[in-house]
């Protein structure tokens, strides 16, 4: 396996869509063997960047065979760590901290949701899923006891900086930021930010120039 620093990211990013696609291949289609022209030709990733993306982990399959698929799932799984449960709170159980508990497709993915936060009176003891909203002045104490490493910030941009460091503080290592602002953190805390109306705003892009393209072009004719 390369040095973790010399794989590109966007390999890295890539490789959740693998094993997504391999549990499903496995799990529901009860394929044996697939393909690097299959795998990629089903996530739309050319069959050449996919034995790339593996060979930086190892040697995977046999050529002009395939990948065994379960093998190559069970190698993926432990390369991204989700063969395992991560301990993970949520801060903020509003609307979409509901939806994100709500969603069970994360667990397949190793998040193990132990708790959910909130500082709104009405909000605490509520429940969603199996787990009833506690205070954020517990959190400190679950994440030690349950020795937790994964945050989830779903507060109000305002409030996240504030979110983080106690998350961080209390032991936290990895935050998956909801909130549309920056987080400063230490080095060795890896942040994630999921700004939804970035990717919004982009089609939106898309669709505004596509608009004015068609109006030239009539305006031409
Ligand atoms: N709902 C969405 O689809 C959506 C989409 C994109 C981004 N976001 C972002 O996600 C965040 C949450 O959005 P929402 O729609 O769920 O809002 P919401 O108002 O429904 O929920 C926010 C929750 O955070 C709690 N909260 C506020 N300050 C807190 C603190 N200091 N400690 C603990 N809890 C605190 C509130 O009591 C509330 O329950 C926002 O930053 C929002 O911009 C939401």
């Amino acid at each position: 396996m390369k040095d973790k620093d010399s794989i590109p990211k966007a390999t890295i990013e890539r490789l959740p869509l693998y094993y997504r696609c391999l549990d499903k291949l496995d799990k529901f289609e009860e394929v044996d063997v697939v393909s690097s022209k299959e795998l990629g030709g089903r996530l739309g990733i050319p069959p050449t960047q996919v034995r790339k993306d593996l060979s930086y982990y190892g040697e995977f399959g046999r050529r002009g065979v395939g990948y065994n698929v379960h093998d190559l799932k069970k190698s993926v799984g432990e390369i991204l760590g989700v063969d395992r449960k991560w301990q993970t709170v949520l801060v903020g159980a509003g609307n979409l901290g509901r939806a994100l508990v709500n969603y069970d497709g994360f667990e397949k993915m190793g998040l193990d949701i132990v708790g959910a936060f909130d500082n709104d009176l009405n909000k605490i003891d509520n429940r969603i899923e199996n787990l009833t909203v506690r205070s954020t002045k517990e959190l400190e104490e679950t994440i030690e006891e349950e020795d937790v490493k994964v945050g989830i910030i779903a507060v109000p941009a305002e409030a996240a900086q504030n979110v983080a460091e106690k998350l961080i503080e209390a032991g936290v290592k990895a935050i998956w930021n909801f909130a549309p602002t920056r987080l400063y953190v230490p080095d060795e805390v890896a942040v994630r930010n999921e700004d939804l109306a970035v990717g919004i705003v982009s089609l939106i892009y898309h669709l505004s120039w596509q608009e004015r393209e068609e109006q030239e072009e009539e305006e031409e004719n």
